[in-house]
C-alpha cells in the first residue's frame, strides 16, 4: 500500500474531474483547499441535508451520515449548511465533521424580526432561479426583491417566467418578457412551461454546470419546475411516516439533488420565501442604472429630491426612468437599512451586557483582594 502511495496519489482516481464528486461540483480548486484536511486523513463530501446536530454528506464512498458538533459554532452564519463542502473523519462513531471549505458563495437570510439574526440557507450555490408565473399578474416589485437577495449571495440570478403555456399569444407573452427585463438589467428572462416543456432545455443548459436553487412565491411552479429538472419527486419535503405505532415522525428527504442533464439542485424550504438580509450590494445591483445615473448627479450625496444637477430626476423626466423603479429602489434600500439598524442594535446591547458583566466580576475581583478575602 505505501509502496503505491505516491503513484496512486497522482492516479486518474485522484483527479477532481474523475472524482465520483465530480457530478456535485467537485473541482481542481475544491481539491487543493481541502489538501490539508486529506493530509490529515479526512474524506471530502458534499452536504446534501442538515437537521439537528447531524447531516447528510455524499461522499465518493457513498452517502455517510456524521454529527455537526465541530462545525455549529455560535455564529449562525458559520453553522454547516447544505451545499457545503465538509471534511469528514471516516472512523469512530459517531463520524463527525471536522471542517467545513471556506463558501463561494452563500445565501442568508434573516431569522425573525424579533432576533434579526442572519441564518444561512445553502452554500455554494452558481444559479438563483427566480421562479415567477405568468399565471397571475407580475409583481415587478417583488421581482426586485428576490433579484436583489440573489445578487448578494453572490449567486448569478436567472428569472424564470413560468406557466407560459397560459399566454396563447406570442405577442403579448415577449410584452411580459420585456417588461421583466427592464427591471432585471444583466439577468436572462426565460419563459418556461413545465407544461409543454418550452424552455425547459435552455434552462437545463443554463443551470446544468453548477449548483441552483429555486426562490419564489408560494403557487409560482417550483415544485413542478423542480420535479421536472430533477426526474423525481423531490419536493415532498415533509413526508409523514408512522414507523414505530408511537405517533407520526417527520421525516426530511435531501435538499440537493442531481440533475439528470448535469448540475445539482437544492431546495430548502426556508429558501422559498426569504427577507433580505444586509443586501445593500444586492440592491445595487438590481438597480444598476439608477446607480450609474446617481454618479452623474451634481452632488455625490444627491438625494434625487429637488437638488439641481441630479441626473436620477432627469431621467424620471425625459421618461428613461420609471418613477416606480425609483420607488421600488428607495423602499428595498430602507428595508435593509432598518435591518442593519437593528443587527447593530442587538449586537450593541449584547455587548453592552458582556462589558457590564465583566466589570462586575472585576469589581468583585478588587473587591476580594482588597479585603483579602478567599472567595
Ligand atoms: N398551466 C401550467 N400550470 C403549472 C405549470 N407549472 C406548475 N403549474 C401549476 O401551478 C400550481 C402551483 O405549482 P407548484 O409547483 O406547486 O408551485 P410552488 O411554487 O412549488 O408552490 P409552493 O409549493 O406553495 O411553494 C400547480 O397547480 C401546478 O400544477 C405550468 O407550466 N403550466
Ligand atoms: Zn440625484
Amino acid at each position: 500500500m505505501s509502496l503505491h502511495a505516491s503513484s496512486a496519489s497522482s492516479s486518474s482516481s485522484s483527479s477532481a474531474s474523475g472524482s465520483l464528486l465530480a457530478p456535485y461540483g467537485w473541482d481542481e480548486d475544491w481539491q487543493a483547499a481541502f489538501a490539508p484536511y486529506a493530509a490529515e486523513g479526512l474524506v471530502p463530501g458534499r452536504v446534501v441535508r442538515v437537521d439537528r446536530g447531524q447531516c447528510d454528506i455524499v461522499t465518493e464512498d457513498g452517502l455517510v451520515r456524521a454529527d455537526t458538533a465541530f462545525v455549529t459554532p455560535h455564529d449562525p452564519l458559520r453553522v454547516i449548511c447544505t451545499g457545503d463542502w465538509a471534511a469528514v473523519e471516516t472512523a469512530g462513531t459517531p463520524r463527525y465533521v471536522r471542517a467545513y471549505l471556506p463558501r463561494r458563495t452563500t445565501f442568508a437570510r434573516s431569522t425573525s424580526s424579533q432576533r434579526s439574526e442572519g441564518q444561512v440557507l445553502a452554500a455554494n450555490v452558481d444559479h438563483a432561479i427566480i421562479t415567477v408565473s405568468l399565471a397571475v399578474e407580475l409583481d415587478l416589485g417583488r421581482i426586485e426583491r428576490f433579484l436583489a437577495l440573489a445578487w448578494e449571495s453572490g449567486a448569478a440570478p436567472l428569472v424564470v417566467l413560468s406557466k407560459a403555456d397560459l399566454v396563447p399569444d406570442p405577442v403579448t407573452l415577449s410584452h411580459l418578457v420585456e417588461d421583466v427585463q427592464q427591471v432585471a438589467p444583466g439577468v436572462d428572462v426565460l419563459p418556461l412551461s413545465s407544461q409543454t416543456g418550452e424552455g425547459v432545455d435552455t434552462l437545463r443548459a443554463i443551470v446544468g454546470g453548477g449548483t441552483s436553487v429555486l426562490l419564489g412565491v408560494s403557487g409560482a411552479g417550483k415544485s413542478t419546475l423542480a420535479n421536472t429538472l430533477t426526474g423525481e419527486d423531490s419536493m415532498e419535503v415533509q413526508a409523514a411516516r408512522d414507523v414505530d405505532g408511537k405517533g407520526r415522525h417527520t421525516t426530511t428527504t435531501r435538499n440537493l439533488l442531481l440533475m439528470p442533464g448535469g448540475g445539482a439542485l437544492i431546495d430548502t424550504p426556508g429558501l422559498r420565501g426569504v427577507g433580505l438580509w444586509d443586501a445593500e450590494t444586492g440592491v445595487g445591483q438590481v438597480f444598476a442604472e439608477i446607480e450609474e445615473l446617481a454618479a452623474d448627479c451634481r452632488f455625490h450625496d444627491c438625494a434625487h429630491e429637488s437638488e439641481p444637477g441630479c441626473a436620477v430626476t432627469a431621467a424620471i423626466e425625459d421618461g428613461s426612468l420609471s418613477v416606480r423603479r425609483l420607488e421600488s429602489y428607495r423602499k428595498l434600500l430602507r428595508e435593509n437599512q432598518r435591518i442593519v439598524a437593528k443587527t447593530d442594535a442587538r449586537v450593541r446591547s449584547e455587548m453592552l451586557k458582556e462589558w457590564k458583566r465583566r466589570g462586575a466580576e472585576g469589581r468583585a475581583a478588587m473587591a476580594a483582594k482588597r479585603g483579602g478575602r478567599a472567595r
